[in-house]
């Protein structure tokens, strides 16, 4: 199962996930300058923090609007970087974070599991309940492919709707027993489902209640750095077992900024999985 090869990553490589939500103002002058097209400079700014970071993180994840934000030479871009993330074995993640009735949904689900936009885990949303969610669990089931379902976000409006109460309980722990419910069928040998939660790593409380609650659920965790998540704070997610990968976008892919913007600008993404690294595990000890 798909999570089984993430999880092994996570013991093996360390439970970074370098997000690569590409903007043009990212990319050093001497690729912006050059005569490539957009879509080859996008590329090749990927494929140089993808090259740097393979061997020291679990998974990349990409977050679509940034591609769709340059028209189709962006969204080629994000295709090839699927691609060639598969091509060396990687795992990816494409946060689509979708949504619809299930006849739409079962056209999302072919749109992000198979031809020119596959990818190994989408991000959904629950809002609509179970129909919009089943259509993609044929791919759980039959094509080795997982889901991370929204449960309680990093941004401060999260707690607009997930925190209201409903007998007793915040929704987003409805929606976590709701994931635990779908999840059951699809658990690999790793203990962990292919069906995750996507759990902010910038509210404490929460992360010590969901973990209490869900301790065998697998996270994908973002809002280290850049949203000011901590190690520490998100460590008590992990827990002993290590049950997710912690995300950080800007904080990678724009780490060398204000440094070196020469052929080596990938080498600073570098240090910072490596720090981001050492700095979660250091908390899990
Ligand atoms: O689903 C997500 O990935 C996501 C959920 C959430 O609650 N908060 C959140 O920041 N994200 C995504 O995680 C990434 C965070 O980026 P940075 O803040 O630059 O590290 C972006 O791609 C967000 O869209």
């Amino acid at each position: 199962m798909i999570i089984d090869r993430l999880y092994e990553n996570v013991i093996k490589k360390g439970p970074v996930c370098v997000g690569l939500d590409t903007r043009l103002e990212y990319i050093p002058e001497y690729i912006l300058n050059s005569t490539k097209s957009i879509e080859d400079k996008i590329f090749e700014f990927n494929k140089s923090i993808i090259d740097a970071t393979i061997d020291v993180c679990s998974c990349y994840k990409l977050q679509i609007a940034c591609y769709e934000a340059l028209g189709i030479q962006g969204l080629l871009a994000y295709s090839k970087t699927l691609k060639y993330i598969k091509s060396l074995k990687g795992i990816s993640i494409a946060d689509v974070k979708r949504s619809d009735i299930s006849s739409s949904a079962k056209m999302y689900a072919k749109a992000h599991f198979e031809g020119d936009f596959e990818s190994d885990f989408i991000t959904l949303n629950p809002y609509m309940g179970q129909d919009s969610i089943t259509p993609y669990l044929e791919y759980v089931k039959n094509k080795n492919k997982g889901i991370f379902v929204l449960m309680k976000t990093s941004n401060e409006g999260s707690k607009d709707f997930q925190e209201l109460k409903v007998d007793d309980e915040k929704l987003y722990v409805k929606v976590g027993e709701k994931i635990t419910s779908w999840s059951s069928e699809y658990i690999g040998e790793s203990g962990f489902s292919s069906i995750g939660a996507v759990v902010g790593g910038t509210h404490f409380d929460e992360m010590i209640n969901i973990k209490n609650r869900f301790d065998n659920m697998f996270f994908l965790i973002p809002g280290y750095g850049a949203q000011g998540g901590s190690a520490k704070d998100i460590s008590n997610l992990l827990g002993k077992n290590i049950s997710g990968v912690v995300n950080s976008s800007r904080g990678i892919i724009t780490a060398h900024k204000g440094k070196e913007e020469g052929v080596n600008f990938s080498e600073f993404s570098r240090k910072e999985v490596i720090n981001m690294r050492g700095d979660i595990l250091k908390w899990l000890k």
